[in-house]
């Protein structure tokens, strides 16, 4: 869901009722969108419906968007005799969604699961966070890690197209292993950190707002913020976007994202990783995307649009969306995470023990 540049009135492209309010031309009820109780979203969506008619329209979402886990043995089916790699989104789907962005960690169980996985199969990381932060909070070496929606792309070494593009510059990681960096918006560094330092100026007066520094982009978080006052964050940034008309606004659980008006996104990401592992031209790949969040949605699409795999939807709530399957929350994550890398240590085993 996306807010139009900052040139024009910041029109919210969202489907809500017109009968709900707009102020400062963003769509109130859109900043309530993002995970909000179940009472909440009765009221946000404008449904006049009891609970036992939320879990109806639940289950009917889930035939529209299977469980990846009752769905698991279809998934194995598509899988076998392909290469499979694998692509996850932090907040909300590795970590739950808390009140404070610095608390959102990943438990230790989650972690041994992510880690197990990408012995199996390339494992990468794709956050809204800043490169450095995601790698912090999620500690893997052996994964490849994109932070800011995909505009830092730390991904391996190869001989494929990927490692020839103009920006990508030879680097090595934090163990000394060489790696190949790609920053599309590098230029931006400047504008994104003086936007930053207006951002945390300008809500500084809004209770419980918060602006996080990304590199490449800016998160103005309005979670904690009393719902009367989101109009007011909501016009405070349109406001100090109008001065800086190459960037944009994207909109995420709770949180308003300021980046850079440049073609990238985490689908283009996706692209990117899947060529620097030398698997984007090869029609044996099944790429599974796990994510929770709009910014996400980029990355079903580039999936679906190719055919090279498909998205799995984290959500505890009917939405629309381009993935295949879906998972209620991340604890269903990681037990998918589980089942995919036991399924491969059997298939793996079963290989073994088998006579020539
Ligand atoms: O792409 P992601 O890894 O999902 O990052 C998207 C944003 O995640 C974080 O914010 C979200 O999670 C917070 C912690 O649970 C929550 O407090 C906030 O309301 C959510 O929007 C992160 O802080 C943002 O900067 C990311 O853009």
């Amino acid at each position: 869901m996306e807010i139009t540049s900052s040139h024009a009135s910041p029109v919210l492209a969202d489907p809500a009722p017109a009968s709900k309010g707009r102020l400062g031309g963003v769509h109130t009820s859109l900043l309530s969108a993002s995970s909000p109780p179940r009472k909440k979203l009765v009221k946000d969506f404008n449904l006049e419906v009891a609970s036992e008619d939320f879990d109806t329209a639940y289950m009917s979402w889930m035939l529209k968007y299977p469980s990846a886990l009752r769905s698991f043995e279809h998934i194995i089916d598509q899988a076998k005799g392909k290469k499979i790699a694998i692509f996850l989104d932090y907040d909300g789907t590795l970590s739950p969604i808390v009140n404070d962005p610095d608390c959102a960690l990943m438990s230790d169980d989650m972690r041994s699961a992510v880690k197990n996985v990408s012995r199996h199969f390339p494992t990468a990381i794709i956050s809204g966070r800043s490169r450095d932060k995601v790698y912090d909070l999620v500690g893997l070496t052996e994964l490849y890690y994109a932070g800011s929606h995909g505009m830092d792309i730390m991904g391996p070494i190869s001989n494929s197209g990927s490692s020839d593009h103009p920006r990508c510059v030879k680097s090595t990681d934090q163990q000394g292993k060489a790696v190949n960096l790609f920053q599309p918006a590098r230029e931006f560094l400047p504008v994104i950190d003086e936007v930053f330092r207006t951002l945390v100026e300008s809500t500084k007066g809004i209770k419980g707002a918060k602006v996080e520094n990304h590199k490449f982009c800016a998160s103005v978080h309005y979670r904690n913020v009393e719902e009367k006052n989101w109009p007011v964050i909501a016009q405070c940034v349109h406001d100090v976007l109008k001065g800086y008309p190459r960037l944009r606004l994207t909109h995420g659980r709770k949180v308003l994202e300021v980046r850079p008006v440049i073609d990238w996104n985490k689908g283009k990401a996706v692209e990117f990783l899947l060529d620097s592992l030398g698997l984007r031209s090869c029609n044996d790949v099944l790429a599974i995307y796990i994510g929770d969040d709009k910014t996400d949605e980029d990355a079903f699409k580039v999936l679906l649009k190719s055919n090279t795999g498909f998205g799995i939807l984290v959500s505890s709530i009917p939405k629309e969306t381009r993935a295949f399957y879906s998972l209620k929350e991340p604890s269903e994550v990681m037990e998918f995470l589980r089942t995919l890398a036991s399924w491969k240590e059997t298939e793996d085993s079963d290989k073994y023990q088998s006579p020539v």
